[in-house]
C-alpha cells in the first residue's frame, strides 16, 4: 500500500507529504482552521482564550527545545545530506528568540509564567515529544513529527494574516511570528528534506511516519481546544 502511495506521489511529481495532506485534508483542516484560529482571524477571540494559549504554548516551547535538539542529533548521525542539519539547526537557533518573545508577550498581557500549570492536553503532547527523543525512534518518523508540528502553526497563523482577515492589531505580531513568509519557507525546506528521506524509507517506516503525522494533528487540535476551556 505504502509503495503505491509513493508511486502515485512520484507520478504526480509531488512529495509524499503532499499526498498525505490531500488524503487527510479534513483532519488537517480541523487543526489549521480550528475555531480558536478562526476567532483570531475574524476578530472575535476572547482575551482569556488568547492568554491561555500563550501561557500553555510557552510551556510547550520549553519542552520543544530538547525535542528539536534530539532531531538535530539524529540528523547529524543518520543523514547523508548536510541540508538536513542546516535546516534543523536554523529552526533550533530561532527558538532562543521565540522564548524571549514569549516572555515579552507575558509582560504585555500580565501573565506570570511561573504560575502557569500545564493542562492535560499540553502534558500529553509534551509526553509524546519526550517519547520521540528516544534514539530508538527512527529519524524519518521524528522528522515527520517535527515538520508537522511546524507546518500546522505556519498554516494556521498565515490564515490569520491573509487578505480579508480581521485579526485584532494587538495579535498581529503573534500571527506574523509563524505566519510570515520566512517561516513558510523554513517549513517548505523541512518538507523537502522529509520528502527526500521518505523516498528512501521502508514500507514500515512510511506507515509509522504517516501515523505520526495524524497523531501530531490530533495533538494540535487538543492543544487549540485548551484555549476554549475544552480539555
Ligand atoms: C503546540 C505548538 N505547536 C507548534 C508550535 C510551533 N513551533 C508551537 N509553538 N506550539
Amino acid at each position: 500500500m505504502q509503495v503505491i502511495a509513493k508511486a502515485k506521489a512520484e507520478e504526480k511529481k509531488i512529495g509524499l507529504t503532499e499526498t498525505w495532506l490531500r488524503k487527510h485534508r479534513p483532519i488537517y483542516d480541523a487543526a489549521t482552521r480550528h475555531p480558536f484560529i478562526l476567532s483570531i482571524r475574524d476578530g472575535t477571540v476572547q482575551s482569556h482564550s488568547f492568554k491561555t494559549w500563550l501561557a500553555q504554548d510557552y510551556l510547550f516551547v520549553r519542552a520543544f527545545v530538547p525535542f528539536v535538539a534530539s532531531v538535530l542529533i539524529k540528523a547529524c548521525k543518520e543523514s547523508d545530506d548536510s541540508d538536513d542539519v542546516e535546516v534543523i539547526l536554523g529552526g533550533m537557533a530561532s527558538l532562543k528568540d521565540e522564548i524571549l518573545w514569549f516572555k515579552r508577550e507575558a509582560n504585555k498581557w500580565g501573565i506570570s509564567f511561573s504560575d502557569v500549570v500545564p493542562q492535560k492536553a499540553n502534558i500529553n503532547y509534551c509526553r509524546l515529544l519526550e517519547s520521540l527523543m528516544s534514539p530508538d525512534v527512527d529519524y524519518t518518523v521524528t522528522l515527520t513529527a517535527f515538520w508537522a508540528i511546524e507546518v500546522v502553526y505556519q498554516e494556521s497563523f498565515a490564515h490569520c494574516i491573509e487578505e480579508g482577515s480581521k485579526t485584532p492589531p494587538e495579535l498581529k505580531e503573534t500571527c506574523e511570528r509563524w505566519g510570515n513568509e520566512g517561516f513558510g519557507q523554513y517549513c517548505q525546506s523541512l518538507q523537502k528534506i522529509l520528502n527526500q528521506r521518505l523516498q528512501k524509507a521502508s514500507d514500515d517506516e512510511l506507515k509509522k511516519a504517516e501515523v505520526m503525522l495524524l497523531s501530531i494533528i490530533e495533538h494540535e487540535v487538543h492543544f487549540w481546544n485548551m484555549s476554549r476551556g475544552n480539555v
